[in-house]
């Protein structure tokens, strides 16, 4: 399948050149080009199991880069630290987490070196700002504990709009989630991407997937394949574990 242009390295945000993820010395993905320029989103798919969680974790140091390059804003993935926001699978985390909501997005004010006293005023407003944004303002002095996890999901989310990330890294944001959770997310994501943010975030979603990223990577394997999310889609069907949604997908299809 062809891929499309490739934006030019210095303007790429992201930038995957025949890297090889995984951990210690096992591959998951070997051979993995992608190019994800400001503005864009891409959306990973593959089965459960696949390796998206593996490759996004790979930029953010989580998972081990075993051949290639990853580059964030043209610097090696691992010493762009700050460069990138990421939010992990939901389900990973432990909700008892003694701290309040408004904590957690303020989390994303905090740089590597820099003390918890050098939070300033202007960190908490932009907290405070991206709070509003996710539509929780009101549970700011919330448990993380006790919010649904639709809402948790929401806090992770502000937190990394918290951070002003060139880079927007998201592991299945719309598991489980309610309409509500699900529909701030898809907005704040355009958003993003509206004002410049490059967003690459993984999803078993195919409609959503399709609805917000025109380019998508197929993760299957062992290897990835990167191009217009239709034509990924089309190829689907029986093959990678979605049989029926994605057949649903295609009947649902506007004019076909
Ligand atoms: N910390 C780890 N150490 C070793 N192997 C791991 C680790 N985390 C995941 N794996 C393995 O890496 C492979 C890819 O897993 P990964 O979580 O990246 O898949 P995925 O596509 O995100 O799946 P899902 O859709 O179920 O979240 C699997 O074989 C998994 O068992």
């Amino acid at each position: 399948m062809a891929e499309p242009a490739r934006a030019p390295v210095a303007d790429a945000v992201l930038r995957l050149d025949g890297a090889g993820v995984g951990y210690r010395r096992r591959a998951v993905l070997t051979d993995v080009d992608l190019t994800l320029a400001p503005g864009r989103i891409v959306a990973l798919v593959g089965a459960n199991g696949a390796g998206k969680s593996t490759l996004i974790k790979a930029v953010v140091g989580l998972a081990d880069i075993l051949a290639g390059t990853i580059t964030v804003a043209g610097r090696p993935a691992r010493q762009a630290r700050g460069t990138a926001a990421y939010v992990p699978q939901v389900d990973t985390l432990d909700a008892d987490f003694p701290v309040t909501a408004a904590d957690v997005v303020l989390m994303g004010r905090y740089r590597p070196g820099r003390w918890l006293r050098q939070i300033r005023a202007t960190d908490r407003a932009i907290a405070t700002d991206a709070l509003a944004r996710v539509g929780l303002a009101d549970r700011a002095r919330t448990s993380f504990g006790q919010l649904s996890g639709g809402q948790r999901q929401r806090v992770l989310l502000a937190r990394a709009i918290a951070a002003q990330a060139r880079l927007m890294l998201m592991d299945e944001p719309f598991n489980g989630l309610d309409a509500t959770s699900q529909d701030v997310i898809v907005a704040q994501l355009r958003d993003l991407a509206a004002a410049g943010t490059a967003v690459l975030l993984s999803t078993h979603d195919l409609r959503l997937a399709r609805d917000l990223a025109d380019t998508a990577c197929l993760v299957h394997g062992g290897r990835a394949v990167t191009g217009p999310t239709e034509q990924i889609l089309a190829e689907l069907p029986g093959t990678y574990g979605y049989g029926s949604q994605a057949a649903d997908l295609h009947a649902a299809r506007p004019g076909r």
